[in-house]
């Protein structure tokens, strides 16, 4: 069984007794309290920018926590904003619930989305590997997207959901080269919430940049159900069919604490 995860007895709750980091004062994700916000002027000129190639090779795989999608991040950029340096995208992935009314990590005044990704990146400018990256207080950068139910299918998305049933099982993985238009798995809004924090998962390492964007993109139901088809098991694991389910993989919010949340844009 996995030593960390989402069900009663290796959740969120009990992650801190064997990742210490996980009771830290710096931790991911946070309810975003907008009348906490400042708007900061050192943010506004230096508008969040990236660049991410329109066809590249990519491996998705089932975690056991959920999927994730490696993107060999070589002509991937992500400048500007709360960011010092640039930054390569070194892969993405996603957080649902069992239920529409919750699956985001971070909240806006309480209130949940359907699900979140994120994209994860690491600081190549100053570090020398995504290893060493994340354990630097600097180390990733993290864009979070809210994800809200629709009616359309995000056809972005659907490239990623496509490939799903090839990896129902942990362990599993899929290559495939298909030319994904991260651009539109972002909103248009450029409007984000910035604060320093952790991975969301364990070991909850306190090395990331975080960027939430304000505005959510769309996925449908039957695209939130495909993700919730996943299992946390591998095919070895001789379980019953509904047993194992990745009904959902999201953190709730842990205090911002004394920490600085900064918003900026339109
Ligand atoms: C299992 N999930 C994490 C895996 N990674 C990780 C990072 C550093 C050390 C490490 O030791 C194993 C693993 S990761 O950087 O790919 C990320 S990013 C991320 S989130 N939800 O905050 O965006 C969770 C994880
Ligand atoms: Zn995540």
């Amino acid at each position: 069984s996995l030593d960390w995860g989402y069900t009663d007895d290796n959740g969120p709750s009990t992650w801190a007794e064997k990742y210490p980091l996980a009771a830290g004062a710096r931790q991911s994700p946070v309810d975003i309290d907008t009348s906490k916000a400042t708007s900061d002027n050192s943010l506004v000129d230096r508008e969040i920018d990236w660049s991410y190639p329109s066809n590249c090779s990519y491996r998705i795989v089932n975690t056991g926590y959920g999927w994730r999608v490696d993107t060999y991040g070589d002509d991937t950029a992500l400048s500007g904003g709360p960011l010092s340096e640039v930054y390569k995208l070194e892969q993405f992935h996603c957080h649902w619930g069992a239920t529409n009314d919750e699956g985001s990590e971070h909240t806006v005044d309480g209130k949940s989305y359907a699900a979140e990704l994120h994209l994860v990146h690491w600081n190549s400018e100053k570090y020398s590997s995504f290893k060493e990256a994340a354990s630097q207080p600097d180390g990733l950068a993290v864009l979070g997207v809210f994800m809200e139910i629709g009616n359309a299918d995000n056809a972005e998305l659907e490239k990623i959901i496509s490939l799903i049933p090839k990896i129902i099982h942990k362990g599993q993985d899929s290559q495939a080269s298909f030319d994904l238009d991260f651009g539109s798995l972002l909103p248009e809004s450029k409007h984000y919430w910035t604060y320093l924090g952790s991975l969301t998962t364990p070991p909850c390492n306190e090395c990331v940049i975080w960027t939430v964007f304000k505005e959510p993109i769309t996925i449908s139901e039957r695209q939130l159900e495909v993700f919730r088809s996943l299992k946390s098991v591998g095919e070895e694991d001789a379980i019953e069919p509904e047993e194992g389910k990745l009904v959902k993989n999201y953190r709730p919010p842990l205090p911002l604490g004394n920490r600085v949340l900064r918003e900026c844009g339109p």
